[in-house]
């Protein structure tokens, strides 16, 4: 019912031109592909060439962050009606890289997921613990404030919209995966969230893994119930290696 998501966040990698051949090369190895939502994040100069390129293919678009407001005075800021304007149904908020490295905080996401919400974008929210609260045990504390907070200003009918996506910091980009196990006990303590806030529209929030995803573990962890897909960093930015997790192809 839930239908998985792949998601790709290129993060600060992929000039237009890289982008441009980069999607030349995924689109065939993918287009055949049935229930699967397939989606890139490219950073913003990428935007435009990707809107081009996935004309007519099952690639949607996403970006990386937005600023919440219609338009403005805002230097250096990208706005959500931008972002459709650009084809995007996608955005991501609150990236543990966003909340460490530019001070996003839970209410700046809780802000930016009604917003994205009021252009049709799907906010993919992130959410995820440290090295150190997982060893001090706050793994669930620490998410379960996160969800609470990053969804607080949504209303019934707006959270069967939102992708979560679980991110344990100490998974990305290092190497190390959370085992399908862990990765499915956190994913489903985020969906008991979801549902004491929710309700039933929990059933219907995609829930994704990111950290480490790469083809040699896709299976394994799409095969976990509460796991609907994934955010994948490097390994999205090649077109073989996106085109095997899209697939679940280890080999
Ligand atoms: O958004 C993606 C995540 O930060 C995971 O990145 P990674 O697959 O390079 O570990």
């Amino acid at each position: 019912m839930r239908v998985p998501v792949l998601a790709g966040n290129w993060k600060m990698y992929m000039t237009p031109t890289e982008s441009q051949s980069m999607i030349d090369q995924l689109i065939p190895l993918i287009e055949d592909l049935q229930n699967r939502k397939v989606v890139l994040c490219p950073p913003y100069t990428s935007l435009s060439v990707l809107s081009k390129a996935i004309e007519g293919s099952p690639i949607q678009l996403g970006a990386q962050n937005m600023y919440p407001v219609d338009e403005g005075a805002f230097t250096g800021e990208v706005s959500p009606k931008m972002l459709q304007a650009l084809q995007c149904s996608y955005v991501i908020i609150g990236h543990s890289e966003r909340r460490q490295y530019f001070g996003e905080t839970d209410s700046s996401v809780a802000e930016k997921t009604l917003k994205a919400l009021q252009y049709n974008l799907t906010p993919i929210v992130c959410v995820g613990e440290t090295l150190e609260q997982r060893e001090e045990k706050l793994t669930e504390p620490t998410i379960e404030i996160q969800i609470r907070k990053g969804l607080a200003p949504l209303v019934a009918g707006q959270f069967e919209k939102v992708i979560i996506a679980y991110e344990p910091v100490w998974a990305i980009g290092t190497g190390r995966t959370a085992s399908p196990e862990d990765a499915q006990d956190v994913c489903a303590f985020i969906r008991t969230i979801v549902a004491s806030i929710a309700g039933d529209e929990a059933q219907k929030v995609p829930i994704l893994y990111g950290g480490s995803v790469k083809p040699e573990n896709i299976k394994e962890l799409m095969s976990q119930p509460d796991i609907d897909g994934a955010l994948v960093g490097g390994a999205s930015l090649k077109a073989e290696s996106f085109a095997r997790i899209v697939r679940f192809e280890e080999q």
